[in-house]
Order: structure tokens, then C-alpha cells, then sequence
């Protein structure tokens, strides 16, 4: 009997990218290459909208971008001189492509097109309002709901209607919205997801992480603040803050693991912020060991940063299959051993009778530290001491990444000494809460991390099972 053996990553959430250039430059293409930037951000499908100013096209579907989009669909299809693109991991919604992002909606007054990164904890509530006023829905997603709402209040313009949509949605979103003269930039009020924005020559790019303004010639002009819209046209760029105003809460999750390294989030260098981690892990946990490893590649970062505090060796203790797919069907018992070690198989060369201390970014179910330790060990590891550059992770996470149930998370039911045992290491440390904070080198009170501590910026009972009847909000739809 064929079995599936699954290589999802554990958790991640989506990138968006949007461009805008001058009339008559087409622009399908490099919203595709800054969708190949944000590829680690979600991989289960991705799309692309584009406006010529007179009709909206997209193409999306399931899989990778190198997969969806071949040649020719951006001259048949793709037209147009603003664009906007998604690559989604489902949070709400099952993974089909009719739930593929972006949405592209046609209303009275044209066509809008928006992807979504983040997840609300409203939406249920709201598209049950909605759908009461007699509104049909195409899709099973929270993005949905947003995209509804901004075509119900456009009547004043597009800016008013997002403001009107943003008093009513709760949660996580970065936006990037599409019409046929305008693209527009969201990032919630507590500015839990990134967004930025760079310039061209001819135009403007807004992205979830600078990684993507890199990779399209653009420079780095500002990261969108918590609770800003900014509208792209004709005109240059126009930003506008909502007068309603919250505490940041910016995900921390982006520094340790998300984000990819040469991003810049917030004016902090994720790369950075991994090393110093590493560096504040190391005085933290010490390990009398004779080499450090990463798990690549995530924690590259972290294990420099704690040899160099350390004054500690870095090796190589894996190699990683960089061609791995998301799944790959296993034939039989006897090779599920080989399918662990397909994704990463130690070096055994550089290990063998020494004692490692391994830097890993996270243990969430706990499934990736048992295997790769006792992988370690067979491949003639005298020690395997684990150091992980985040704290437990305790709580489940509803702003738009997919962390599992809480009675999944081993952080939240297993002690750090149990954890050690299952995991088989010789020890296990964790960095604390405030080392965490103190390597991103951000004001104290400017994050989430409710997935260590429990402490959710957002209300989030109506997702953990006590389902809000009604609120004042609801009443002005
Ligand atoms: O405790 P677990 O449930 O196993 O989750 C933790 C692991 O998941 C992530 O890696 P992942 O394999 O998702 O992706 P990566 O290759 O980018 O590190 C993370 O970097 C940890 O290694
Ligand atoms: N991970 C995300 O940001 C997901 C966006 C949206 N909630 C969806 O499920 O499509
Ligand atoms: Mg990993």
C-alpha cells in the first residue's frame, strides 16, 4: 500500500507583493519574480492579478510559482500596468484553488483584487452578517469577507471604504488591493504581518518583506506602519493613518523564523536578529561541546552568532536536499527511515565522536528534534546537546500562522525536561522571553508573542471555541 509522507513545513503564513509603473509597462513579470522571492512564505498556491486600466486578469492555481506561471500567460493573459500577487498557506479556508488568492471581485463600479496575508478572528461572525443581508460567497476564506466589505462602502472612495472595513475586521492583514487606476497597501493596526514599500524609476512595489524589493531593482522606501493605507496612482503616493490608535504588536515569529534572512522588517535585519540571538543563547545555555551545528538552513544565523559568543567551532552537521517537494509518496515501511534523511542527513564525517551542541529555531510538535538527534547519535555524535533560539511555544497562534492545536504544541504540555527526554538530547535549553526581545533590539512592548507567552494583542475567544453572538460593531453594516 502506497502511503503519503508529508514534508510540509510546519508553519508559515503568505506573501504578498503589488506593482505599480508607469501606463503601457507591463508589470505581470516582476510581480512574479517578487513572488519568487516570498515563495518560503507559502507554497500551497499562488496567483496574479493585473489592471491595463480597463479590464482585470488573474491566473492562479495550486502549487508552486516556477510551476504556475509559464510562458506566455504574461503576454496572453497578464496585461497590464499595476499587478498584484499572493502565495497562500491556508489559516482559514481549506487549501483548493477557488480559495487561491488573489480574489478578484467584480462590483458596481469595476473590478478589485486583493491578496491577504494574516488571518482574522472575526470573519466567521462577519460573513454570517453578511450572508444574513443576502451576500453570496465564492470561497471558504477570512479574505473574503474583507474584499465584501470594501465594495459595500466604496461609495466614497476606495480609502474610505477600507477605513470602514478596518472598523469592522479583527485580526492580522498585510493587504495589497488592486482597481484599475490604483494600488493600495493595508497593514492592520497593530501591524502584526509586514508590509513595505520600495521605488522604481517608472514606479513603486509593496511587498511583505524587503527581500522582494532586493530581487525587482526597488528601492527601500519605508515599511508601511501599523494601521497606515497607502494609495499608489498617477499622482506618487499617498499615506494615510487611521485615527483609531492601538499598541504595536509586531510578530516576532517573522525574526526567528518566517522572514528570510536578508529581509529587513521594521529597520531590524532578521539575519542580525538570528545571530544575536544565537549570541544571547549561548550565554544563556552554555555547552561544553566541541562543535556547534545548525539544522539548516533557518538557524544558520543563530548557530554563528552562538560560536561566535561561545568561542565554539561552527560545522556543518547536516546536509540539506534542497530539490525536497512538499510530499513525495513513500513505498514502503522499511524506507521511512531513508525518507527522514531525505531532508536532511548528518555529515557524519564532521561528527562522528564529537559532541555537538545543535541550534534549531523552534520546536513546535517536537517531530523534527527527535528524528534529527537520534540521527545524529547513529551517525557517531558522542553528545547531542539542543539549543533552541525561541522560547517554548505554548499557544496556539490565530493572526495568520498555522501552529496546531495547543494539545499538539509540546511546549505547552510537556516540561523542558520532558521535552529533553523525548527528544533523546544530552540537554536542552531554550532562549528566555526577554532574551528573544532583546535580540531583535526592539522597543519591549512592540510584539506578539502571544505563541510564547499567552498574551494575544487581539481577543481571540471567538476562536478558541466561545463564539461572540453579537457586537455593537455589526450593527453599522
Ligand atoms: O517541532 P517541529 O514541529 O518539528 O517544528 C519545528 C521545526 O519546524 C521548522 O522547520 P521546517 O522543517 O518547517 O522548515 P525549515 O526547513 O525551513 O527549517 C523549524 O525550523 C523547526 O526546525
Ligand atoms: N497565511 C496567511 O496569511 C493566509 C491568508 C488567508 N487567511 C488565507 O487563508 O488565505
Ligand atoms: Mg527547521
Amino acid at each position: 500500500m502506497f502511503e503519503t509522507f508529508n514534508f510540509d513545513k510546519l508553519k508559515e503564513e503568505c506573501g504578498v507583493v503589488g506593482v505599480y509603473r508607469n501606463k503601457n509597462i507591463e508589470v505581470a513579470k516582476m510581480v512574479y519574480y517578487g513572488l519568487h522571492s516570498l515563495q518560503h512564505r507559502g507554497q500551497e498556491s499562488a496567483g496574479i492579478a493585473t489592471t491595463d486600466g480597463l479590464h482585470t486578469h488573474f491566473h492562479k492555481d495550486m502549487g508552486l510559482v516556477q510551476d504556475i506561471f509559464k510562458d506566455g500567460i504574461f503576454e496572453e493573459k497578464l496585461k497590464g500596468h499595476i499587478g498584484i500577487g499572493h502565495v497562500r498557506y491556508s489559516t482559514t479556508g481549506e487549501s483548493y484553488v477557488a480559495n487561491a488568492q488573489p480574489l478578484v471581485v467584480k462590483y458596481r463600479r469595476g473590478s478589485i483584487g486583493l491578496a491577504h496575508n494574516g488571518n482574522l478572528v472575526n470573519a466567521a461572525l462577519l460573513r454570517e452578517r453578511l450572508e444574513d443581508d443576502g451576500i453570496v460567497f465564492q470561497t471558504t476564506i477570512d479574505s473574503e469577507v474583507i474584499v465584501n466589505l470594501i465594495a459595500r462602502f466604496s461609495n466614497e472612495g476606495m480609502v474610505y471604504a477600507i477605513e470602514r472595513t478596518m472598523e469592522l475586521i479583527r485580526g492580522a492583514y498585510a493587504l495589497v488591493v488592486l482597481t484599475e487606476d490604483q494600488l493600495i497597501g493595508v497593514r492592520d493596526p497593530h501591524g502584526l504581518r509586514p508590509l513595505c514599500l520600495g521605488k522604481m524609476e517608472d514606479g513603486y512595489v509593496l511587498a511583505s518583506e524587503s527581500c522582494a524589493l532586493d530581487v525587482l531593482g526597488a528601492e527601500f522606501v519605508r515599511d508601511i506602519e501599523p494601521g497606515e493605507i497607502v494609495t499608489i496612482n498617477e499622482e506618487g503616493y499617498q499615506i494615510k493613518k487611521i485615527e483609531k490608535q492601538v499598541k504595536k504588536a509586531s510578530c516576532i515569529f517573522e525574526y526567528i523564523y518566517f522572514a528570510r534572512p536578508d529581509s529587513i522588517i521594521d529597520g531590524v535585519g532578521v539575519y542580525q536578529a538570528r545571530m544575536n540571538a544565537g549570541r544571547i543563547l549561548a550565554k544563556e545555555h552554555p555547552a561544553d561541546v566541541d562543535m556547534v551545528i545548525a539544522v539548516p538552513d533557518t538557524s544558520i544565523p543563530a548557530a554563528i552568532g552562538y560560536a561566535e559568543a561561545s568561542g565554539i567551532p561552527f560545522g556543518e552537521g547536516f546536509i540539506k536536499n534542497r530539490y525536497i517537494g512538499r510530499t513525495f509518496i513513500q513505498p514502503d515501511q522499511s524506507l521511512r527511515e531513508a525518507a527522514v534523511r531525505l531532508k536532511l542527513n548528518p555529515l557524519k564525517q564532521n561528527i562522528e565522536g564529537k559532541r555537538i551542541v545543535m541550534i534549531d529555531d523552534s520546536i513546535v510538535r517536537g517531530t523534527t528534534s527527535k528524528k534529527i538527534v537520534n540521527s545524529l547519535k547513529k551517525a557517531g555524535a558522542k553528545e547531542v546537546h539542543v539549543r533552541i533560539s525561541s522560547p517554548p511555544v505554548s499557544h496556539s497562534c490565530y493572526y495568520g500562522i498555522d501552529t496546531p492545536d495547543r494539545n499538539q504544541l509540546i511546549g505547552a504540555v510537556k516540561t523542558v525536561e520532558q521535552i529533553r527526554k523525548l527528544i533523546e538530547a544530552d540537554s536542552l535549553g531554550y532562549i528566555s522571553l526577554e532574551g528573544l526581545i532583546a535580540s531583535v533590539g526592539l522597543d519591549n512592548d512592540s510584539f506578539c508573542h502571544a505563541c510564547f507567552s499567552g498574551s494575544y494583542p487581539i481577543d481571540v475567544s471567538s476562536m478558541q471555541g466561545n463564539v461572540i453572538t453579537s457586537s455593537k460593531v455589526f450593527e453599522r453594516l
